[in-house]
């Protein structure tokens, strides 16, 4: 049935209390039983420049355009095409289209731009997953990083199918991926660094880090272990129902004493008589997904100087976890592992007996590359936001963007999203192109510096976002609710992975040990 339409002159007979239009962006909304229940109150509704007139310009200086979704129900009809032609049209964002704002999306989404790195198959991936996500997670995880709720087990079920294999993918090219077909129909055995980037990105465009971070941030963390080191019958064993989001893992190295100085790790290990299992005691600390996993990806010293990585599985008698409060995430499930005399088979060793440090450090570079990927999404996305805001907002007159001031804070902040971007994806470019051997002696100081520079840029474009937006980016929902998020999580960054300042050193020693001898 064609919508009802309405000129200005009929919409403007409702203007009173229990008689209430207005229009906003061409529809017109009975708002007579609405008033009362208006967050932002009756009396600006009521308002004589409001009441009965297209109000548009009032709604979007106010509101995210989500709020006009939510609220469908209220619309009656749409202005007649007279009074359409003469009014102005916001566009609107469109759940899996990419944005028409200059600086939204990185370069390679422009349509006018090239790439040499991303192909057909990266790009076809890309729309898969920017569907999947605004259409199945955004409302979710806006919602619960306000609540603080985990992720549903529905979607986390849901992204674990065969149909999505997102759990997978973020794990990133391998074995466990070959004879899948993936979203945008990407074959396995093609997926490369490339195409995780696309997933890591297209998840964190959503926002809300501090719920993102309970979406199995633990087994990003956590599973590369299995993936590269397990025996086959326990990599068979544990794998299919991580992957299928049914059992959670965790990556537990870190202990009060020993943030992460994994040499001060004092959580240990004695064989059992017979020599089938390590009997395990000690406590971790800042355990991501640890309240509620499964598995636990261990550091346990096994001789003075022996450090071994084992997975423990959850036993209800020796091994329990206790939540902690951070200020970036309550879905993390960020926790305590407590260990109690618990019997670990010899068999869940990774990398054999005193390799420890080997099998920690073997996943250092990516994770910081996945960080990073993390990072540059954020930022941009705060900026995106941001961007929209000073165009729309007008105080004393004119709107933000028409102030100097105003736009040098944007012109800093392109310059960081988009040099970091650049930078990012040369490094994964490199990652595609080398052996793995070759990525530990060649990127682990670039990619410690990419890392730092990323980092401390996310810290400042934040900065410059709450000044821009002024009290509403230190509020909790509403228009401003992404920058606030940001700002409370961003932290997590510069301290997760390495904090900037040993980052920057690491990137420094390593480049100085290449140095020839006795340059002039
Ligand atoms: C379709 C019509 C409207 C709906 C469904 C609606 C809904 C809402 C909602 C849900 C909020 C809470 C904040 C948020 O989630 O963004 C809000 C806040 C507010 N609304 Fe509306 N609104 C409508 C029209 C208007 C109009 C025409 C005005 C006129 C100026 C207005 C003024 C305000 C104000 C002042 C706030 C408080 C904003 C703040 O605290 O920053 N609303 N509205």
């Amino acid at each position: 049935m064609a919508a009802r339409t309405f000129s200005l002159e009929q919409i403007s007979e409702h203007n009173k209390e229990g008689d209430l239009w207005i229009v906003v962006n061409g529809d017109v909304y009975d708002l007579s039983r609405f008033t009362d229940i208006h967050p932002g109150g009756a009396g600006v509704l009521l308002a004589s420049d409001i009441a009965g007139k297209d109000a548009s310009e009032a709604f979007f200086s106010l509101h995210r355009s989500s709020v006009l979704a939510k609220y469908k129900r209220l619309i009656i009809g749409k202005l007649d095409s007279d009074a359409s032609a003469s009014s102005t049209k916001y566009v609107l964002p469109l759940d899996g289209e990419l944005s028409p704002v200059p600086y939204a999306e990185p370069s390679w989404l422009v349509p006018s731009y090239k790439s040499p790195y991303f192909k057909d198959s990266h790009r076809r991936l890309q729309k898969a997953m920017r569907k999947f996500f605004d259409e199945n997670v955004k409302a979710e995880a806006r919602e619960f990083e306000l609540s603080g709720e985990r992720p549903t087990q529905k979607l986390v079920e849901l992204m674990g199918t065969d149909e999505w294999n997102i759990h997978a993918m973020r794990m990133g090219p391998g074995r466990h991926l070959h004879g899948k077909t993936l979203p945008g129909n990407v074959k396995g055995e093609e997926f490369d660094y490339f195409h995780e980037l696309v997933c890591v990105q297209e998840m964190c465009r959503v926002g809300a880090p501090g719920y993102m971070a309970g979406l199995q941030a633990g087994m990003v963390i956590g599973l590369p272990p299995i993936l590269n080191f397990a025996p086959e019958p326990l990599r068979q064993r544990i794998l299919p129902d991580i992957l299928a989001g049914k059992k959670f893992i965790s990556l537990a190295i870190s202990e009060p004493h020993a943030g992460s100085d994994v040499q001060g790790i004092t959580t240990s290990a004695t064989l059992s008589e017979d020599g089938k299992y390590w009997i395990v005691s000690g406590m971790k600390k800042w355990i991501t997904n640890g309240h509620f996993s499964d598995y636990f990806m261990t550091a346990v010293r096994t001789g003075p100087k022996s450090l071994t990585m084992m997975l423990i599985e959850r036993d209800a008698d020796t091994v329990d976890t206790r939540k902690i409060k951070t200020s970036y995430s309550p879905s993390a499930g960020t926790a305590y592992v407590f260990f109690e005399k618990t019997k670990v088979p010899v068999e869940n060793v990774l990398g054999g007996e005193g390799n420890g440090l080997k099998v920690i450090l073997s996943n250092f570079n990516h994770e910081r590359w996945v960080i990073n990927c993390r990072i540059a999404r954020y930022s941009r996305l705060v900026f995106e936001e941001t961007w929209k805001w000073a165009h729309l907002r007008k105080s004393q007159g004119k709107r933000l963007i028409d102030n100097a001031v105003v736009r040098q804070k944007f012109g800093q902040m392109i310059a960081r999203i988009d040099s970091g971007q650049a930078w990012l994806e040369h490094l994964t470019y490199q990652m595609t192109k080398m052996t793995y051997a070759e990525q530990s002696a060649q990127l682990a100081g670039p990619m410690a510096l990419n890392k730092y520079y990323l980092a401390r840029c996310g810290q400042e474009i934040s900065d410059m976002a709450v000044q821009i937006w002024g009290g509403r980016g230190i509020t909790q929902g509403g228009m401003g609710a992404l920058i606030e998020q940001y700002q409370r999580t961003y932290k997590f960054d510069n301290v997760l992975g390495g904090a900037d300042e040993v980052l920057a050193d690491l990137g420094v020693r390593q480049a100085s040990k290449r140095m020839p001898k006795a340059v002039l």
